[in-house]
């Protein structure tokens, strides 16, 4: 290690899971990846990483599906404590600990919070104090979704999904989620996505005129009507079951219903806290789902909630 000591603290870390609001995609680009508008918005279903002091770097996982995540050099949180040690010039001396709250492979950027927990703690941890904007560097290395796991609320995401810009927005959105056992690969979507010849028009710079304007008035009804996802379709020829889900979510009366990012997720967003827990309970009453939950958006990004900095 060089520079200033590392804190004997533990630093513990919170960050969101995400639904996209709108993922439009445009056609892939010479760098394997689509340049997309993605309005995000961060739920209160969130990722828990403990930083303590160590001589090296390990890495062990709990709470939800953590049998499905890595905890080797594979992991996104370990990338990320390896690239700020490497970035900042100091040894990536650290024991990781997950708490998972977010579904893996649900299309909800869950290993993507854990990368943006892993950078902010470990920032702490090492005193490396990088300014945001350099996290943010090196977040976007990571993966598209790292970038709005620092930020949180509600944003706009544009290039691969990693350049964000907060929105202004009013009041809080309710979501029942439908959550599935088998998650959906990332990559495999947008391969259905351009195997379809996807990306072939429709494309605007901007984000939705429609939804900003909900976002910017509060208006769940109005965000419910203009809610989009371009891969959707994609998702759901991947996973047909994923159409009953969205199907019963929309006769539980919810204002809109969407697939959040990659999927298999479904995001139905309700009138109220009561109303989402009313969807989530129509989903599990029909078996179209293996598992529910309910959050509300937006929250904060990631940030420190215990040990130095809390
Ligand atoms: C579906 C979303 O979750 C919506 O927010 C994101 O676009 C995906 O973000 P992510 O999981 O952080 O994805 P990355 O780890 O950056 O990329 C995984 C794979 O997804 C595809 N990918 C991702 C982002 C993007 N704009 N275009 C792509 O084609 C590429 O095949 C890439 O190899
Ligand atoms: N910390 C992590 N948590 C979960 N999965 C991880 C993690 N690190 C690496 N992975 C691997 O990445 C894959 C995708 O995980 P993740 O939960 O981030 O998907 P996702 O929510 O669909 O992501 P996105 O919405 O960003 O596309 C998992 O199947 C797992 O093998």
């Amino acid at each position: 290690m060089t520079g200033q000591a590392a804190s004997p603290v533990p630093v513990r870390v919170r960050a969101p899971g995400k639904v996209n609001l709108a993922l439009c995609v445009d056609r892939l680009g010479d760098d394997g990846y689509h340049r997309v508008i993605s309005v995000f918005q961060a739920v209160s279903l969130y990722e828990d990483v403990l930083a303590s002091p160590a001589d090296e770097l390990s890495l062990t996982v709990a709470g939800l599906q953590a049998e499905r995540v890595p905890t080797d050099a594979t992991n996104l949180a370990w990338r990320a404590a390896e690239l700020l040690a490497a970035h900042a010039g100091v040894e990536p001396a650290v024991a990781l600990h997950i708490v998972k709250g977010v579904p893996t492979a649900g299309g909800m950027a869950g290993g993507s919070a854990d990368a943006a927990a892993a950078l902010v703690a470990c920032d702490a941890l090492w005193r490396t104090n990088l300014p945001r904007e350099e996290l943010a560097e090196l977040a976007a290395e990571l993966g598209s979704d790292v970038p709005f796991a620092l930020v949180g609320h509600t944003a706009v995401g544009t290039g691969r999904g990693h350049e964000v810009t907060a929105a202004m927005t009013l009041g809080e959105y309710h979501w029942a989620l439908g959550l599935r056992d088998e998650g959906l690969s990332t990559a495999a979507v947008y391969g259905a996505f351009d195997d379809a010849g996807g990306g072939a028009g429709d494309w605007d710079d901007e984000p939705p005129t429609d939804l900003m304007q909900a976002l910017r008035a509060g208006d769940p009804a109005a965000l419910g009507a203009t809610l989009r996802n371009d891969l959707e379709e994609h998702a759901i020829a991947l996973n047909p079951a994923l159409a009953e889900a969205v199907r019963v979510a929309r006769l539980a009366g919810a204002l809109g219903v969407v697939v959040s990012g990659s999927g298999p997720t479904v995001a139905a967003l309700g009138r109220s806290a009561q109303h989402a827990l009313a969807i989530a309970a129509a989903m599990t009453a029909a078996g179209v789902v293996d598992d529910v939950a309910t959050a509300v958006g937006g929250v904060p990004g990631a940030r420190v909630v215990g040990g130095i900095g809390a």
